[in-house]
């Protein structure tokens, strides 16, 4: 599916992809999802980044680091046109989010501003949410939240320029806070890198009445700890 190479199940990943992925296991931060090097055998667990710099979402986890096949596998995507892959990268992401999927009431991909929208004619976050909610029958809401703001790609930025970057950069239209009032939301995108995107959007989900905004990507960068 990712290479191309013939597999026994269609929408399947071939074994040398398969070993190409640094899937993510416990343990990892219970907050950022991001895994630890060692096993100390108690939990649960929290990164130092998360007790210093808490996110806004409420819980992160990711399928894998975003390296080897994680990474061809987004650029795939996104890059290169490969609408299908969102089939078996949500199937991944069902089972990597299946704590956080049993709590929530609707998912909501990260939208992308109407411009890079039309440039790129799809959202890979929004197809991979609608793979997502299939598979794990909750419902997807694609308009929950807009992207008002046409911001640089977050690609080649630093953790402050990201962040700053993204400021006030999404809201939630007025027609669709009583869809998202006073409900627990799932947030899906790709890749988060230093949880800016993340971030921001739950700030715009939480303060147009989500009750709780947990986050769902495909790979997640790797920040030790
Ligand atoms: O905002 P952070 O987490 O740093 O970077 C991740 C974002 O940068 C984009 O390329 C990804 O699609 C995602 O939306």
């Amino acid at each position: 599916m990712g290479c191309g190479a013939a597999t026994a199940e269609p929408h399947a990943l071939c074994p040398a992809c398969w070993s190409g992925l640094s899937l993510i296991e416990r343990p990892f931060c219970e907050r950022l999802g991001t895994p630890f090097a060692l096993d100390l055998g108690i939990g649960p667990l929290l990164s130092p980044r998360a007790i210093a710099e808490p996110p806004v979402f409420a819980r992160a986890r990711a399928v894998a680091l975003y390296d080897g096949t994680a990474r061809d596998l987004v650029h795939r995507l996104k890059y290169g046109d490969r609408l299908d892959l969102a089939r078996v990268m949500g199937r991944m992401m069902a089972a990597a989010g299946r704590e956080l999927l049993a709590e929530t009431d609707l998912i909501v991909p990260v939208p992308l501003h109407g411009l890079r929208l039309w440039r790129r004619r799809f959202n890979q976050s929004a197809l991979l949410a609608r793979a997502v909610g299939r598979l794990a029958q909750r419902p997807c809401d694609l308009q929950a939240l807009a992207r008002v703001k046409a911001t640089r790609p977050q690609v080649g930025l630093t953790r402050a320029q990201r962040a700053q970057n993204l400021q006030g950069a999404f809201r939630v239209p007025e027609a669709a806070r009583p869809r998202i009032a006073g409900r627990r939301l799932l947030l899906v995108d790709d890749v988060t890198t230093t949880g800016a995107t993340g971030n921001a959007a739950a700030r715009a989900l939480l303060r147009g009445g989500a009750k709780q905004v947990d986050l769902l990507t495909f790979a997640t960068v790797a920040v030790q700890g």
